[in-house]
Parts: structure tokens; C-alpha cells; sequence
């Protein structure tokens, strides 16, 4: 019988809350290691992870040590030689099904990704479905990948054409916020594109991809080809990046993260390395817009998943003009649409909650006005609930301004012209992702164009077409994933020359 068993059963919220409100009753998560779950080496270390919504504990966890991650490295590495000649066709079948069984099991899925992250279950189910789309994506880019020979010029009887071959054993590791949706956005690609890999979820929510290592066992994804092993960052995360036999590494999370992954690997020139990092992103707010177009926008950019999504605009600068205007107009919105319990979820863990809390007694001191929220109690019973927060009248050079919070705090302050706009917007080590909200097309292009970040939406917010590029510049990671890029990421290139 599976380890999970008893999970799939508990599909509604209802019945899964009932289930852990019973004494003792938690989720034991096993590491899935070809293709069979399997206890950890050392059966006195686990992670306890807490329940954002109520502080119990909701799962314990392995903390997989070395010998753990070594057979999970070993397992995707003698996969390798067979699934990377694998057909594409049969590869995209399998991809299908383990799309097909998230599907079938949306519900379960939404409903322990809400519990384990504290997302409301609506946020849960547009993650799964984008989980879900993850694979589509993948089997059928597989299958419609076009390629070109020529001959070279001059030379008649010379072909030369570029050839892919899947690089090898990849790490995939990833943050809280978007457990599933994440991962899977790692782990489609990587099996798509033929490379075979070990999976390591962040130890602060990782029941989904425990519930996503038995649809790989019904979807016969052959043994090894996809492992997952539970832990912390430092121990299993590090270990498994440094791995010789680890061919690539896929990672998002934190700067600081990312960085010790480059030191960690900066000997071994080989290993591919994609990194999304942190953002702290701006939307900028021009004169012409219309108040109820924009506001809901910005709003939901700042406040949605409690603000915990790397493309969080969480700066926002408005035209002067419309400045006071704009300022009613949000707080009206967020204080009708945004409310703790109901459309908003908990932060992730008391850490992140300590970690917001913090930057809030730091605007305090720096006297910001707080027109929605407050500095939250030091002491939280009953979850790690934080309202979401609009602060005004902070300097420029304020680190509330500067660094990432990744919670629900959003600070709004003014531009007087369409330059200092492009400045302040700038004026940041990150370069994730920014909204532009304006109806002027040309200043589209004018100011989309000279926004340091890998990702302008204009009059939207957070819209995915799941072949262009994602990913961010200056501090906010290397590489990009998506369609062909994702494909370069997981995939060596060569050019031959036939003669
Ligand atoms: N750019 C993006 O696409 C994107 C998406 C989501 C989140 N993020 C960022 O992620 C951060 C929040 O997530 P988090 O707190 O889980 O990030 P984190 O960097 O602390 O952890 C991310 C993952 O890395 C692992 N890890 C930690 N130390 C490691 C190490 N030394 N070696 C290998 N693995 C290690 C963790 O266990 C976890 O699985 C925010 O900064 C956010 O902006 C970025
Ligand atoms: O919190 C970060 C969100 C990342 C989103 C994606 O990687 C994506 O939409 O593909």
C-alpha cells in the first residue's frame, strides 16, 4: 500500500482539518526513490512543518542526509542512459498521464497545497491547473520541436545542422510559496527534454510532491527517472547540488540561496546552472489611467497568495497628479476585497512571519503611514495571520523600499515625470518583473523597453504563455526557463558538419 493512501481520501478541506485536528494525526512523508517510497537512513531526523493556519504540526518530513541523496543521485543516474533514448513520443504519453492523474485528483491536490501553504483553495486550484498545464506543455512541445541542416556556403557536398542531446542527472530544487506549480515547471521539462533528476521541495511545504511521487508510480514513469527527496537546504539541498554525478542544477528561491548554489558549484564549469531568484518589483502608475481599470491590478499584484510570489509588485509608484486619487481608490479596494481569512491566507511559517513583522517595525520607526494593516502581535495564536499593509510616506533610500518582504506589504509613493519614473523603478539590485498601468501605447514601448526586468506586463499582471521567456536580470537569477529556453536549459548543443 502506498504511503499516501490516506491522503487521497481526504479531498475536501473539511475532511482533511477534521482529519488533522485529531490528536497525533499528522503526514509522514517518505522519500520516492525509484519509483518506490522508501524511509530515510537516519530514522530518528525528521522536520516537523507547521500549519500556517492554526501553528500544529501538519507533517513530518525526512532530513534526508547524504547517503539519502546519494541513492536518489544514483537512481536518476542509471536512468539516464535509457530514458535519454527514450522516444519522444513515449515520453510525451507519460507526461500526458501524470497530467491526467493531477487532473483527476485536482481537488486533492488543491486541498493539501492550501493546508500545507496557507493559500486560500481557489489560489490552490489555479496552481494545480497550471501544474497540470506544466506537463501538456512539455508532451507536446516534445513532439512539434522543428530542426534545420544546410549546406554550408560554398560547399555543396558539406551539411551542417545543430544536434540537442538531454546533458544528464538534474537537481531540481525549489521554494514555499507555489509548491507544485514550482516544481513541476522544473520537473516536466526536465523529463521531457530526456535528462532524468532528483527533486528536493522546500522542507516548509512538501506534501504535494509527496502526493506527486505516486502519480509518477501510476503513470509508469520508469524507475529512477524522477526521485524525491525531502529536506533541508543546507544538508540535502547542498549535498545534492555539489554532486559530481549532478549534471545541471534548476533552482528557484532566494538570492542569498542562489548564490551559495554558483559558490557551491563555481569549480565545475560543466554543470548547468538556471537560477530564479527574488524580486522586488515596481508598478508604476501614469495620469491617464482609469482608477477602476488600474487599482485592481496593482492590488492584486501587491496582495495575491498574501503578496508570498516572487512577481509581487511590491513597489508602487504613482503620477503625481493622480497620487491622492489613486491612494483613496486602493485603500478602498484592498480593505473590500483583501480580508484575512477570507481572500487572504496566512504567511507561510512564523520565521516569514517574524521576517515581515520585522520590516513593519522598521517603517514604523521610520514613521510610514499605515492606511490598511498594522504592525502584527509578537506573539501570534492561532496562525500567521498578517493584513495586508499599505504604507506611505517612506524615504527612497528605506530598505522597506529596497529589500525583499515577501509578505502583504505594499509601499505606494509619487513620480513627477515619465524619467524619474524609469529611475525609481531602477533604483533596485533586482529585476525580476514590473507593471507598467497607462493607456498611452507608445509610452508602452518607451518605458516597457527600459524597465530592468526580465518580465513587463502592461496593463496586466502575472499573464503566462508557457513558451516565452521567464526569468529575471541583475540580482534576480541567470538564465530564463520556458518553451525553447527551458529546452536550452536542459539540453546540450552540438553542430555537426557532414561532409
Ligand atoms: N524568480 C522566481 O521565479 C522565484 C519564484 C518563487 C520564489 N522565488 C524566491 O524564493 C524566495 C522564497 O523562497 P524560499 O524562502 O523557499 O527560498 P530559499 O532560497 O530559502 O529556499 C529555496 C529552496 O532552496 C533550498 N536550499 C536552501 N539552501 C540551499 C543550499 N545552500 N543549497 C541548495 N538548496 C538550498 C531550500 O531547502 C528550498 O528547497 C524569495 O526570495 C522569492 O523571491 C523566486
Ligand atoms: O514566485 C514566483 C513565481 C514564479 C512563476 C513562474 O516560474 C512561472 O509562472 O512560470
Amino acid at each position: 500500500m502506498s504511503p499516501t493512501s490516506e491522503l487521497w481520501k481526504l479531498n475536501t478541506l473539511d475532511s482533511a482539518q477534521a482529519y488533522l485536528a485529531s490528536p497525533g494525526n499528522n503526514v509522514r512523508l517518505q522519500n520516492y526513490i525509484g519509483n518506490e517510497f522508501s524511509e530515510h537512513s537516519n530514522p530518528d531526523s525528521w522536520i516537523e512543518s507547521l500549519n500556517p493556519r492554526t501553528g500544529e504540526v501538519i507533517a513530518n518530513l525526512p532530513r534526508s542526509d547524504a547517503s539519502d541523496v546519494a541513492r536518489a543521485v544514483d537512481a536518476a543516474s542509471q536512468a539516464f542512459p535509457s530514458w535519454s533514448k527514450t522516444s519522444r513520443q513515449a515520453r510525451s504519453d507519460i507526461l500526458l498521464r501524470i497530467a491526467a492523474i493531477i487532473h483527476e485528483e485536482k481537488e486533492t491536490f488543491a486541498v493539501w497545497e492550501s493546508l500545507d501553504q496557507g493559500k486560500t483553495l481557489s489560489r490552490a486550484r489555479v496552481e494545480v491547473d497550471r501544474a497540470i498545464s506544466n506537463f501538456r506543455y512539455f508532451a507536446t512541445y516534445i513532439l512539434h520541436e522543428e530542426g534545420s541542416a544546410r549546406f554550408v556556403d560554398g560547399q555543396p557536398s558539406t551539411l551542417t545542422y545543430e544536434h540537442r542531446s538531454p546533458i544528464g542527472v538534474f537537481a531540481l530544487i525549489s521554494p514555499w510559496n507555489m509548491p507544485l506549480y514550482l516544481l513541476t515547471w522544473k520537473i516536466a521539462p526536465c523529463i521531457a527534454f530526456g535528462c532524468t533528476g532528483v527533486a528536493k521541495p522546500s522542507e516548509v511545504t512538501s506534501i504535494t510532491a509527496f502526493l506527486l511521487g505516486e502519480v509518477f508510480r501510476q503513470a509508469q514513469l520508469p524507475p529512477g527517472v524522477m526521485n524525491i527527496v525531502f529536506g533541508d537546504g543546507p544538508g540535502a539541498g547542498s549535498t545534492l547540488v555539489k554532486s559530481p554525478l549532478v549534471r545541471g542544477v534548476s533552482f528557484t528561491g532566494g538570492t542569498k540561496t542562489g548564490i551559495s548554489i554558483r559558490r557551491d558549484t563555481v569549480e565545475d564549469i560543466g554543470k548547468h546552472l538556471s537560477l530564479e531568484l527574488g524580486g522586488k518589483n515596481p508598478t508604476l502608475v501614469f495620469d491617464d489611467v482609469d482608477l477602476d481599470q488600474a487599482v485592481p491590478i496593482a492590488a492584486q499584484a501587491a496582495f495575491e497568495n498574501s503578496g508570498q510570489i516572487c512577481l509581487c509588485g511590491s513597489r508602487i509608484y504613482v503620477h503625481r497628479a493622480i497620487y491622492e486619487k489613486f491612494i483613496s481608490a486602493l485603500v478602498d479596494y484592498v480593505q473590500q476585497h483583501y480580508r484575512c481569512g477570507e481572500t487572504v491566507g496566512p504567511v507561510v511559517s512564523r520565521p516569514h512571519y517574524d521576517k515581515i513583522r520585522s520590516y513593519l517595525l522598521q517603517a514604523q520607526s521610520e514613521k510610514a503611514a499605515f492606511l490598511t494593516g498594522d504592525v502584527p502581535s509578537e506573539a501570534p495564536t492561532g496562525g500567521y495571520w498578517i493584513e495586508p499593509t499599505v504604507l506611505t510616506d517612506l524615504g527612497t533610500d528605506s530598505i522597506v523600499m529596497h529589500e525583499e518582504i515577501f509578505g502583504p506589504v505594499v509601499t505606494v509613493s509619487a513620480f513627477d515625470t515619465e524619467e524619474e519614473a524609469i529611475k525609481l523603478a531602477n533604483d533596485n539590485p533586482n529585476g525580476l518583473a514590473s507593471v507598467l498601468l497607462t493607456k498611452d501605447g507608445s509610452r508602452m514601448r518607451r518605458v516597457g523597453e527600459r524597465i530592468d526586468a526580465g518580465l513587463v506586463w502592461v496593463n496586466c499582471w502575472l499573464v503566462r504563455e508557457l513558451g516565452t521567456a521567464f526569468g529575471g536580470m541583475k540580482a534576480s537569477g541567470t538564465g530564463r526557463e520556458g518553451g525553447a529556453h527551458s529546452r536550452d536549459v536542459f539540453t546540450n548543443l552540438r553542430t555537426l558538419h557532414v561532409r
